[in-house]
């Protein structure tokens, strides 16, 4: 695959060195608004950016016919939009908050352990994500689809950032450096504690996920997830 990069960070590197090893090549490491760049000759665009560029990052390949991969979080109140664009153009769109297998293999478990632990009110909820201090946005992208899965199985609200309130979900987020990402669903009663947690020991399995996608999302069209690629 002839693979644009958009976002050449930390992601974006890790993307570089592990597409090449799988025989792809790199036309394109963008680090600034791709509005300029003539995307024609590209099979797939992957972005790695910062929550102010994706939106318009995503739809630009749309609009030039490029399929998406996207990581970027902390720009999903325009998730709809860019779903409309896509559809709109007649693309093909996967966005994740975590490419990584063992993150998603994690979500399908803490889907399935809210709905056990929905009949227990006893147990007291609280989400906690551990990532590097460079990271712009607070909780995680994937601490928020953990939230959300745990809101659709149980009679939890919403969620909110550092505290807890009433019928909400708490959500701890620490930053220390070099962490690539650490997420842990904890249910607390007076008697004891049950904890299911993922622990990312690189950005590799991030990268990987999102090269698979990549691959995988060949000559489809329409919007898909994590869950359709691995599942
Ligand atoms: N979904 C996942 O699995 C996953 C995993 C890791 C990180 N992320 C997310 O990916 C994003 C990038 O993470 P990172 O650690 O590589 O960050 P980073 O800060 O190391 O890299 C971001 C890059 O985007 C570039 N950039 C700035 N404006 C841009 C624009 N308009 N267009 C294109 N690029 C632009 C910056 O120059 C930089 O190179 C973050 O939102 C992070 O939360 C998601
Ligand atoms: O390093 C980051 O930034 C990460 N962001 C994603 C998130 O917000 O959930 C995934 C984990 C790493």
């Amino acid at each position: 695959m002839k693979i644009a990069l958009l976002g050449y960070g930390k992601m974006g590197q890790t993307i570089e060195r592990l597409a090449k090893d799988r025989g792809h090549e790199i036309v394109y490491t963008i680090k600034e608004k791709i509005k300029n760049y003539d995307l024609s000759k590209v099979d797939v665009a992957i972005d790695f950016s910062v929550p102010d560029a994706a939106f318009e990052n995503i739809t630009t390949c749309f609009e030039q016919n490029i399929p998406v991969i996207s990581g970027t979080t902390g720009w999903l109140e325009r998730y709809d939009e860019a779903v409309a664009s896509c559809k709109e153009n007649d693309g093909a769109f996967i966005y994740a908050s975590n490419f990584s297998l063992g993150v998603n293999l994690f979500f399908e478990l803490n889907k399935k352990l809210a709905e056990m632990m929905s009949s227990f009110p006893e147990y007291a909820i609280g989400i906690e994500e551990i990532h590097h201090t460079q990271k712009l946005d607070a909780p995680s992208g994937t601490a928020i689809t953990l939230a959300e899965q745990i809101m659709e199985n149980t009679d939890r609200k919403g969620w909110r950032l550092n505290r807890a309130e009433e019928g909400e979900i708490p959500i701890m987020a620490k930053r220390i450096e070099n962490v690539p990402g650490t997420h842990v669903v904890s249910y607390k009663s007076p008697i004891d504690t049950l904890k299911i947690e993922h622990i990312a020991h690189s950005r590799d399995g991030f990268a990987l996920g999102a090269i698979i996608a990549a691959e995988w999302i060949q000559n489809k069209k329409g919007v898909f997830s994590m869950k359709d690629v691995l599942f």
